[in-house]
């Protein structure tokens, strides 16, 4: 329902926004046009008075998000992943977005766990504990099972959350149409989108079942990863609206005085975190893209603990190989090298001058390659990186945006656990290990075995489908393809026999 009654609830975010003092900024933050700030303003301001106050501590952006509910918090943190759309400062702003709220009761946790796993909570649980930490979706609540007396983790959503979110997304809806109506330039920015990319995203977050498959994702990919750690799944006892899983005690890896006094490595751990980070992203092509440090522990025996499994990123395999290159040309400064591989990738358009672009290249990596050891940054490399890139007409694209977004955030962590940490050095080995592992004589292999078994999955239609395209090439596109006869299911069972034979030899190798 996108009509006319989501008026009311625009005017109360336009009162709230000029009541926290952040209307002018957002309006400057996503360039609103002339008739978008008039109507904003004068519509808003009369009842600016009937707007939400916030903590006045905040800055005015967060402060009216906040005031303003979950839908709008959510909102904030995923434009601050879009400075594309709100802006690099408006992001930067937008990054601080505590999603920190009040908690709701224990027994409506109780009624949600018992709507939805059909069984009492005191049937499932000897202790079922008050929240321990509660944000704008969900809440956590520690708990034993009767049982085994294992102790667990239980996540809880928010009653009312779906609809909750609903009514605003709706209503962000008809503010995108406002917008475009009014201004037919915005266009470009599609509103529509931005709100359709931030509905994808939540709705998402609103099934607990899927965080509960990454999070089980995840973990099967980093089993055998040294001095890493993440609750397991209890998916008996998971489902849409709650999920349970096995309780991961540590220290939260934002307290340092907390990890010398438990006589930790504050060095060990920097270095551990960002290399378990580039290699969940280059070798697994699935890392955690919310990694701050509070969704991180430190157990006592220096296991890093990862939580919160709702954003979560993902880079397909050609891709990572193209980046793995990239970064480890410019980690030997090899600027005309990282220029090739963006054009054998196809990824910077086959007209423009590969030497000028390798200059460019250069004029990001020096001054990096410059600095300081301590302030040298990945993330930021990448950041310069997409500038340019983007100047020579590649187009952004939202995984990669993550995965600089989330170096970003993981070099931050490494740093205030230890400020030496020398990022490329720390780097260095995990990125030259991939290259080995993903382009060398062993990848080629496997690469090879991958295309052997397609084509033998093909294999008894392959005779047939070459004898067509010889047909069609003969004879021209117009002759319909002559029926197979009996030699090609001889090369059917011959193609199949032999690529199996390969495979097998190749996966025996392996
Ligand atoms: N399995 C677990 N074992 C121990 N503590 C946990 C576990 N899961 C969550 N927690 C605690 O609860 C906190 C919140 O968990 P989580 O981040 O998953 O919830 P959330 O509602 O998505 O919160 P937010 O969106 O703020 O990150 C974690 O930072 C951690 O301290």
């Amino acid at each position: 329902m996108r009509g006319p009654h989501n008026i009311w609830r625009l005017i109360r975010t336009g009162a709230t926004l000029e009541r926290t003092g952040a209307m002018g900024a957002i309006l400057d933050a996503m360039d609103a046009p002339r008739p978008v700030r008039i109507l904003a303003r004068t519509v808003a301001w009369p009842f600016a008075w009937l707007g939400y106050k916030g903590d006045p501590s905040m800055p005015p952006a967060t402060r009216a998000l906040t005031a303003l509910g979950p839908a709008y918090i959510k909102f904030g943190q995923i434009l601050s992943t879009r400075p594309d759309v709100v802006g690099e400062e408006m992001a930067w702003h937008l990054r601080v977005l505590q999603d920190k709220l009040p908690p709701f009761s224990i027994e409506q946790a109780k009624a949600a766990v018992a709507a939805e796993l059909d069984l009492s909570v005191e049937e499932i649980f000897e202790e079922f504990s008050e929240p321990v930490a509660a944000a704008s979706i969900a809440q956590v609540h520690r708990a034993r099972l009767k049982d085994t007396g294992e102790q667990v983790a239980v996540k809880v959503l928010r009653p009312g959350i779906e609809r909750a979110f609903q009514r605003d997304i709706d209503a962000f809806y008809f503010a995108a149409d406002v917008i475009e109506f009014l201004s037919p330039a915005s266009r470009r920015l599609r509103p529509r989108d931005v709100i359709e990319h931030f509905e994808g995203v939540v709705m998402g977050e609103l099934d607990l079942r899927l965080e509960s498959a990454s999070a089980s994702e995840f973990a099967a990919n980093t089993v055998n990863d040294q001095g890493f750690k993440l609750p397991q799944i209890k998916w008996g006892l998971s489902g849409r609206r709650v999920m349970t899983m096995t309780w991961a005690e540590g220290v939260p890896l934002g307290d340092n005085d907390a990890i010398d006094a438990a006589g930790l490595d504050r060095r060990v751990l920097g270095e551990r975190v960002l290399q378990l980070f580039l290699s969940h992203a280059l070798r697994d092509g699935y890392f955690h893209a919310d990694m701050h440090q509070g969704n991180l522990k430190v157990a006592h025996n220096g296991d890093i603990i990862a939580y919160d499994f709702g954003i979560m990123g993902h880079i397909d395999e050609y891709t990572r190989r193209v980046y793995a290159e990239i970064l480890f040309g410019f980690i030997q400064r090899d600027y005309q090298r990282v220029a090739e591989v963006h054009f054998e990738a196809g990824y910077v358009p086959n007209d423009r001058d590969v030497d000028e672009f390798a200059r460019a290249l250069r004029a990001v990596g020096e001054p990096i390659f410059g600095m300081d050891a301590t302030h040298i940054s990945m993330g930021r490399l990448l950041n310069y990186l997409f500038e340019v890139t983007e100047r020579f007409g590649m187009e952004t694209r939202t995984e990669l945006i993550l995965l600089q977004r989330t170096m970003v955030v993981v070099e931050g962590v490494a740093r205030s656990l230890h400020p030496q940490i020398n990022i490329w050095e720390v780097a260095k080995p995990v990125v030259q290990d991939y290259i080995t592992q993903s382009m060398g004589p062993l990848a080629l292999a496997r690469d090879l075995g991958k295309t052997l078994r397609v084509l033998t999955r093909f294999g008894p239609r392959l005779p047939g489908l070459v004898e067509n395209a010889l047909i069609r090439q003969s004879t021209g596109p117009e002759e319909p393809a002559k029926p197979s006869g009996k030699a090609p299911v001889l090369w059917a069972i011959l193609g199949a026999v032999i690529g199996g034979g390969l495979v097998a030899a190749i996966e025996a190798l392996l």
